[in-house]
């Protein structure tokens, strides 16, 4: 027995089993991530391997030493792999080969440069059908509607953002009811997933997971999308290489899940803090109306439908990029894990050198080690519109770590081979979304000195983080011409 039982090898990292057999520390883990690794950085320092679960974690939190893993250009460290685990497990899809090169390609092509801005076009249109109905704004549309801010900004990026990529049938009233039962299911399951994954379901939840697998699994389903017009370039790229490479059609339907998921579950979260901080600072909403007023003009609409809007105006609006990315600073906490496929040596900034087993994974946490250091990022914890701003207005790229140009000054989207292929065009839906909202809607707090609501410790390392509970507030679309 004493052989299966690790011990701490010289030149290998500070190892921490927890007192679990097995389990080791995933019980705290799971529970508040955030907080566990805050305790082990302060216990063990950058550098820690921690037991979850029967498997070893090496967490790096020296963004200074993040390069060679990143970058990794001897292909030691695979992404793939664990990637591939996790999608069997919650979407029972199960990728082949060349998958994850056609959906960095497919994103390149379709969602940057050209590409995108023609789905911004289709953005546009869907925002204007969720956002003022199907037959254009009604007499009480200009009336002060209350509603939960969470729930409203999830429930409009979802519904307008799923019918640009997922297409539309000729009854446009009839897919924005099937938009809205979608995303009733969507939330469901996106509110059981840290569990799943985490295989901590009780019993009913479990039978309802494999419930809303099979619907996610039919309502996207490839024989369902014949009859759709207006399947986004991107979804229409990807499916045919899947077609070509003859993937049973059942798992065709379920790649279509997946690419919902990683589509929709974290824009909706993000403009929720986006609206919330702009909401809570007067200053930074003031700087983002006259941006607005300064690029896009006088709120009118378009045959009273659809909002009329320069989109190549997206590409001059510092002030609402910065805003955004400190909204992602304060609210993005991906985790990045790479297995490693031979033995490593892991090299830090200092100097120092680590020996990592083969089978071992390395793991990033940027919330905690970049995001929310306040050496990189002084008072961290506070929204400051201006952060990623020059005093001459232009983006901020200059940050510094123990007086070190550090490169990786935040990590919304992950890095390397895993980045987020979606992030041009995640950024212009928000974009285009917050600037609707100021230009268009009045929209306020119910209860101005309510404070932003904690983050849910549970979610962390998922994704965008979401609040612990709602927030009212009230909007109505500002009387217009
Ligand atoms: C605020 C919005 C978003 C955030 C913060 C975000 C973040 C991320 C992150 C951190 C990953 C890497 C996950 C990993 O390392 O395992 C990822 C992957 C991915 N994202 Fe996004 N994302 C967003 C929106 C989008 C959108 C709008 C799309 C598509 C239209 C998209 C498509 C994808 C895809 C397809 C992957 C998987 C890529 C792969 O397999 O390599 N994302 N995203």
């Amino acid at each position: 027995l004493s052989m299966m039982v690790r011990h701490r090898r010289p030149q290998e990292p500070p190892l921490d089993k927890g007192f679990m057999p097995w389990l080791g520390h995933a019980m705290t883990f799971r529970k508040n991530m955030f907080e566990f690794l805050k305790g082990m950085m302060a216990k063990h320092g950058d550098v820690f391997t921690v037991q979850l679960g029967g498997q070893y974690f090496t967490f790096v939190m020296d963004p200074l030493s993040f390069g060679p893993i990143i970058k990794d250009t001897k292909k030691t460290l695979d992404f793939i792999k664990y990637a591939q685990e996790l999608v069997l497990k919650v979407f029972r899809y199960k990728p082949t080969d060349g998958v994850h090169q056609i959906i960095h390609s497919a994103s390149t092509k379709h969602l940057m440069g050209q590409g995108l801005e023609n789905l911004n076009k289709a953005v546009l249109d869907s925002l204007s059908l969720v956002m003022l109905g199907p037959k254009g704004p009604s007499p009480s549309a200009s009336s002060w509607h209350e509603a939960h801010l969470f729930h409203f900004c999830y429930s409009v990026l979802f519904k307008a953002g799923y019918l640009s990529l997922f297409g539309y049938t000729k009854d446009k009233a009839q897919d924005l009811q099937d938009a809205e039962e979608l995303f009733t299911k969507f939330r469901r399951f996106d509110l059981l997933f840290p569990r799943f994954v985490y295989s901590l379901l009780g019993p009913r939840e479990w039978i309802e997971v494999g419930q809303l697998q099979h619907l996610f699994h039919q309502r996207l389903s490839v024989e369902q999308n014949l009859e759709k017009d207006g399947i986004s370039n991107w979804l229409g790229h990807m499916l045919q290489f899947l077609r070509e490479q003859k993937t049973d059609v059942c798992m065709q339907d379920r790649f279509n899940f997946v690419m919902l998921w990683a589509s929709q579950g974290n824009t909706g979260p993000t403009c929720f803090w986006a609206l919330l901080f702009l909401l809570k600072d007067q200053k930074a909403m003031k700087a983002v109306k006259e941006e607005a007023a300064r690029v896009l003009g006088e709120a009118r609409l378009e045959d009273k439908m659809s909002f009329a809007f320069t989109l190549s105006a997206l590409k001059c609006t510092p002030v609402l990029d910065s805003v955004m990315e400190e909204t992602l600073r304060l609210s993005a906490s991906p985790t990045l894990v790479r297995v490693v496929q031979k033995d490593y040596v892991l090299k830090m900034a200092s100097g120092q050198e680590y020996q990592i087993r083969c089978g071992d994974k390395i793991a990033l946490f940027p919330y905690l080690s970049v995001h929310m250091d306040p050496d990189i990022h002084p008072e961290p914890t506070t929204f400051k519109y201006n952060r990623f701003l020059n005093p001459d207005g232009t983006r901020k790229v200059d940050f510094y770590k123990s007086g070190k140009k550090i490169h990786y000054y935040t990590m919304p989207w992950g890095s390397g081979v895993s980045i987020c292929p979606g992030r041009f065009f995640a950024l212009s839906e928000m974009k285009i979304f917050v600037l609707i909202m100021v230009m268009y809607f009045d929209f306020e707090l119910v209860d101005p000195d309510v404070p932003v609501p904690p983050i849910d410790p549970r979610r962390w390392g998922f994704g965008t983080s979401q609040p612990s509970h709602e927030v009212r507030f009230r909007y109505r679309l500002k009387p217009m011409q």
